[in-house]
């Protein structure tokens, strides 16, 4: 069993999730930004790889109050369980995530991951450990389902994605196209890691939903 696992990203006209210094840019506009904290509290679970705490640092917490209030009306802590896929332990003992916010907290690790650093971080989350060298993300599902979250939101970045599409794991796919274009070879995109070289292999799409946002547009699709 897995849980219903939807992607949301912004990217810019080019397809890019942020520089080639991974520096973190503004793409999409407000009215996005609320969509994304109401989906967010809709979600049991949000998740992003090591890569991007590193790089944003982000907290991943609702912001608004109302949206909050709504949460632990019906029970839940103020934020879905925030979930890290960091094969080695990596995440900085800093890390906003870590400390923004009441709710329970992830890291997911695989074997590689030193005792070290899972005692490092045990003060902070609950430690899974999943696969050998890098994170198991189908037993990552499987243990999630079991804990009883049943709707998992991917914030990122490309390389979690692409792995992601990779293992069939991923229902929905949303992006919001912002209005610049960010350019550059290695600027991350919404699915890098080693992609497909077979047609037959590429994940298919069904488009489910489309509206303008701001000076932008918000596709959702369906994987087929
Ligand atoms: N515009 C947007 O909506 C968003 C943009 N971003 C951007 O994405 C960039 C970070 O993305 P990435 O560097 O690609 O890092 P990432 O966040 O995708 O993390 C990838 C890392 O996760 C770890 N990992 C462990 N097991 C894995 C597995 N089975 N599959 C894949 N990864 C696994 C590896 O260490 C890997 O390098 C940043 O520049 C950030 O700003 C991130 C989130 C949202
Ligand atoms: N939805 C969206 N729109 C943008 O314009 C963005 N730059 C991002 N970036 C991601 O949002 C996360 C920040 O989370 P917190 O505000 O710290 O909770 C972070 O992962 C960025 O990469 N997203």
């Amino acid at each position: 069993m897995k849980p219903f696992v939807f992607v949301n990203l912004a990217m810019s006209a080019d397809g890019k999730l942020s520089t080639t210094e991974r520096r973190q840019v503004k793409i999409s506009g407000r009215s996005d930004f609320l969509r994304v904290d109401e989906i967010k509290a809709g979600s049991d679970a949000i998740m992003v790889g090591i890569g991007t705490v590193i790089a944003d640092d982000p907290s991943l917490t609702v912001k608004s109050e109302r949206l909050k209030k709504e949460r632990t009306d019906r029970g839940c802590d103020e934020n879905p369980v925030r979930i890290i896929i960091d094969s080695e332990g990596r995440t900085p003992e800093n890390a906003e995530i870590l400390h923004k916010g009441p709710g329970r907290r992830i890291i997911a690790v695989s074997e590689k991951a030193s005792d070290k650093n899972l005692e490092r971080l045990s003060p902070y989350a609950d430690i899974i450990v999943a696969g050998k060298d890098k994170v198991d993300l189908g037993g990552v599902m499987e243990a999630l389902s079991d804990i009883g979250i049943k709707k998992v939101m991917v914030e990122g970045g490309g390389t979690l994605i692409w792995s992601l599409f990779e293992e069939n794991l991923i229902d929905e796919f949303y992006t919001c196209i912002g209005s610049i274009i960010i350019g550059g070879q290695s600027a991350p995109t919404a699915a890098d890691g080693t992609g497909f070289i077979k047609e037959e292999n590429f994940t298919k799409l069904e488009l489910i939903d489309m509206e303008k946002a701001d000076d932008g547009v918000l596709l959702r699709w369906r994987v087929k």
